[in-house]
């Protein structure tokens, strides 16, 4: 349920309760106001799918991954929304270098413009992922970029699926705006001989407007999501905490297990903060996967601060992400998030792999699914 609170109220009064700008607030809310703005036009975009134009295409290569038209025009889009903010440095996935704005500004925004892009042409949700820094050095603002996740000031991620949704935190809890489009009614009154011979059309809005309660993560689950298709590859200790929920109700676990791959993080990471669940991105031996898929600095630091918001825990496998030192804007990490006996539990396998040809009727030598 929605109260009507939208996330510019929601921000001002944040900003009194620290004193009115008296702490560097008013920067964050600015910055976060010019990102929701983005978010606006990426959601129409995306909305516009291919009437928009071909998105789906690919355009170039950055760091490793491809780039489609909807990354390139995401990315465009952010910049020229955080030119209007009190922001010195943006760290794009879409930029092999950080992209410098206002040499006064006191930020560092990290942003994956565009996350989910190969659900771009499917008509799956897709969204935007931001941290939000401060800037220590005016000399060398992308230094910002490299401090360790706990030093966020902000994160959050907006998703564009069938309600366009923003999840932000700014350190107390996690909260869910969605996207509300409907008409405000004019408040003028009609009366006779004012002049209206009907009243004035409604005036279209665009507000995002909080849900009533600060969301937090079930800590128990029995839903797992993880790209099955790179079985063969991944590590034992991923394969035995799988293997174990695979197993069901028969299994060491004895609940039965559910499966969801979005392959969009921000859908995923919504799905978890809803109705609980883990998510795993594990590293694995193939090249370019060595270090995990996702990226720490504009990925996984944001999803770990609104999950830890929220109640739940964001690891590598072993260490928490947020206590993880980026030695560069587009180092890769594995993710393991979501309910947090679950994220444990994870741990707890990576802590004591189990011996794979031993314990494994599933993926074993004599199993069904062999290694
Ligand atoms: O295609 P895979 O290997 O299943 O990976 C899916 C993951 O990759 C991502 O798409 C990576 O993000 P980008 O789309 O921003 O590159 C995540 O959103 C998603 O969880
Ligand atoms: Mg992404
Ligand atoms: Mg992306």
């Amino acid at each position: 349920m929605a109260d009507a609170t939208t996330l510019a109220r929601h921000l001002v009064a944040w900003n009194a309760r620290g004193g009115n700008g008296q702490n560097g607030r008013a920067d964050v809310v600015r910055t976060i106001l010019a990102l929701a703005d983005a978010g606006l036009a990426i959601a129409d975009l995306v909305a516009m799918g291919p009437l928009a134009g071909e998105m789906a295409a690919v355009r170039g290569e950055s760091n490793g991954d491809t780039q489609k038209e909807l990354d390139l025009r995401a990315h465009d889009i952010v910049v020229d929304r955080l030119a209007g903010a009190p922001v010195a440095v943006v760290g794009s996935e879409e930029s092999d270098a950080p992209v410098l704005l206002d040499p006064a500004g006191t930020l560092a925004v990290a942003i994956d413009p565009l996350d989910g892009s190969s659900n771009i042409e499917t008509n799956v949700s897709v969204g935007t992922i931001f941290s939000i820094l401060a800037v220590e050095d005016a000399a060398d603002p992308a230094a910002a970029l490299l401090q360790p996740g706990h030093r966020q000031l902000a994160a959050g991620f907006l998703v564009y699926g069938p309600q366009t949704a923003l999840v932000l935190t700014v350190g107390e809890g996690t909260e869910i705006f969605i996207l509300d489009k409907r008409p405000t009614e004019p408040v003028v009154a009609v009366q006779a001989g004012n002049g209206w011979a009907s009243p004035p059309p409604p005036t279209p809005t665009a507000e995002f407007v909080r849900m009533t309660s600060p969301v937090t993560v079930a800590a128990e689950t029995r839903e797992f999501a993880i790209n099955a298709s790179n079985q063969r590859h991944w590590s034992p200790s991923v394969r035995g905490y799988i293997e174990d929920c695979l197993l069901g109700h028969d299994g060491p676990r004895a609940k039965n297990f559910n499966m969801r791959w979005i392959a969009s993080l921000v859908a995923d990471a919504f799905r978890i903060l809803r109705r609980g669940g883990v998510y795993l991105y594990p590293a694995d031996e193939r090249p370019g996967y060595r270090a995990g898929r996702l990226r720490l600095v504009y990925e996984a630091n944001p999803i770990a601060f609104v999950i830890e918001q929220a109640g739940g825990a964001a690891t590598d496998g072993q260490n928490r992400i947020l206590d993880l030192a980026p030695s560069h804007l587009h180092e890769r990490t594995a993710l393991v998030f979501g309910s947090r006996t679950e994220v444990m539990r994870v741990a707890d396998h990576h802590a004591a792999p189990p011996l794979l040809a031993d314990r494994a009727p599933l993926f074993g030598q004599r199993g069904l699914l062999r290694a």
